[in-house]
């Protein structure tokens, strides 16, 4: 029996304005952080640790909603947890009185973001295995176990999920076979970020190629003359066969999305990622109709599997960009993986920050194995910040991130670096 004893929370904080690393036109100047959480276990040595992600101020009102949580994980048998798992996830989304700061969005969510995943990393590395690897290992019955399937079943039904999961399972060795070898194909957005000048730009773009990446992400929104000068040079030096694509990151109106995006369209971009509001399905939804060959991406801020369930069945998105712990955790990561696996819609996870490359890489990898069953059309992002922070960094060979080893979330990090980097107001 191993019983969860504690919660520890830090604020973690990395400068990263300084030098304008992950700017956008509606996020100037993000310090990329971390509100952690450490679950400790009376079993020696055994933690789980997760962590949602913010972009500094307003970390420490996470740090208290993760907190706030205490009462639902303290005390908790890891046994009773992985017996019934979608048990678990509605146990800890269901206090009435917390339920009422949510439900399903804000801090709150993002809360139970960081605590889900780190009692699944917990169980994990009790299990000695790699969470992809702890997931890839279940059977179609209880991966479904799992899901909290509520306000979801006008959609896809657990009928309809295991039949879903069954479908895929012969493959299953296979594709493990693949990523063992190849590993799961992401793509670059180091390159793009806004407040870089245009010399960087090229430089960065030129040396994206040449380690191998056939997707860079460009920032665009903030100002039509320089979009259209930036996405000349990246497509000048990536050359008409890589694949470009544009963040706005929610900057338009939904008229104004179109024009502009129409006007950056000789560059021939994939897809346009959060044109406008995260919340606006119907806006979306103009858009993509208004935009001709360019897709819509979303996804990065979309709170829950509720508003992920109206953009895939209006018909409103092309490619779903579920986010580690802006949702609920792996448990509802799967529904929503689900969902656009019935409706045919690729999955690629946004990533970056800090943390979200070690997670999110596990969540491609259960994509691929027990769901999707294909990399044609997906990649997941991958922005090179911040891994050194980590005991088990991601791994990216030829523009593919190769399976973790290590046991657990990979989402643990040094010692050293959360006493340095602890905010400490
Ligand atoms: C503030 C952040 O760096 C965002 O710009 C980033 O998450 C971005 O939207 C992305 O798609 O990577
Ligand atoms: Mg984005």
């Amino acid at each position: 029996m191993t019983t969860i004893r504690s919660i520890r929370v830090l604020d973690v904080r990395f400068p990263t304005s300084q030098m304008l690393d992950g700017s956008d036109a509606m996020n100037p100047d993000p310090d990329y952080s971390a509100a952690y959480v450490v679950l400790e276990t009376d079993r020696p040595g055994l933690e789980g640790h997760g962590l949602t992600f913010t972009i500094g101020r307003g970390n420490e009102i996470c740090c208290a909603a993760i907190k706030a949580m205490e009462h639902l994980v303290v005390g908790l048998d890891l046994a009773w947890i992985s017996e019934d798992m979608g048990r678990f996830w509605r146990h800890i989304t269901s206090d009435s009185q917390l339920r009422w700061i949510g439900p399903d969005k804000g801090a709150i969510h993002l809360a139970t973001g960081a605590v889900v995943n780190a009692v699944w990393d917990l169980w994990a590395k009790a299990e000695a295995k790699p969470l992809w690897q702890l997931v890839t290992d279940m059977s179609p019955e209880e991966l479904v176990r799992a899901i909290d399937f509520r306000y979801l079943t006008d959609c896809i039904t657990p009928e309809e999920a295991l039949a879903l999961l069954r479908a895929q399972a012969p493959g299953k060795a296979e594709r493990i076979r693949s990523l063992q070898q190849d590993g799961y194909p992401c793509y670059t957005t180091s390159a793009g970020w806004l407040g870089y000048e245009d010399a960087k730009l090229r430089r960065l773009c030129q040396e994206a190629v040449d380690s191998g990446f056939n997707h860079i992400k460009l920032k665009v929104g903030r100002d039509l003359a320089d979009d259209i000068r930036r996405v000349t040079i990246a497509r000048e030096v990536i050359g008409p066969d890589r694949q470009l694509m544009i963040d706005a990151n929610q900057v338009w109106e939904v008229d104004q999305a179109i024009a502009w995006v129409k006007q950056l369209a000789f560059a021939k971009p994939w897809f346009i990622e959060e044109p406008t509001s995260p919340d606006d399905v119907e806006g979306h939804r103009k858009i993509r109709e208004g935009i001709g060959a360019v897709k819509i991406a979303t996804g990065e801020m979309c709170q829950n599997r509720i508003i992920f369930k109206q953009f895939i069945m209006r018909g409103a998105i092309d490619v779903v960009q579920i986010d580690s712990c802006r949702l609920g955790g792996v448990n509802e990561i799967l529904a929503v993986l689900l969902m656009a696996a019935k409706y045919k819609l690729p999955v690629c996870p946004h990533a970056g920050g800090v943390g979200l490359c070690e997670y999110v890489q596990h969540l491609s990898m259960i994509d691929y194995v027990c769901i999707s069953g294909s990399k044609e059309g997906r990649v997941t992002e991958y922005v090179d910040h911040l891994h050194e922070h980590f005991v088990d960094p991601c791994v990216i060979r030829d523009a593919n991130y190769m399976p973790p080893a290590a046991p657990g979330f990979s989402i643990t990090m040094k010692p050293e670096s959360l006493d340095k980097y602890q905010f400490r107001g």
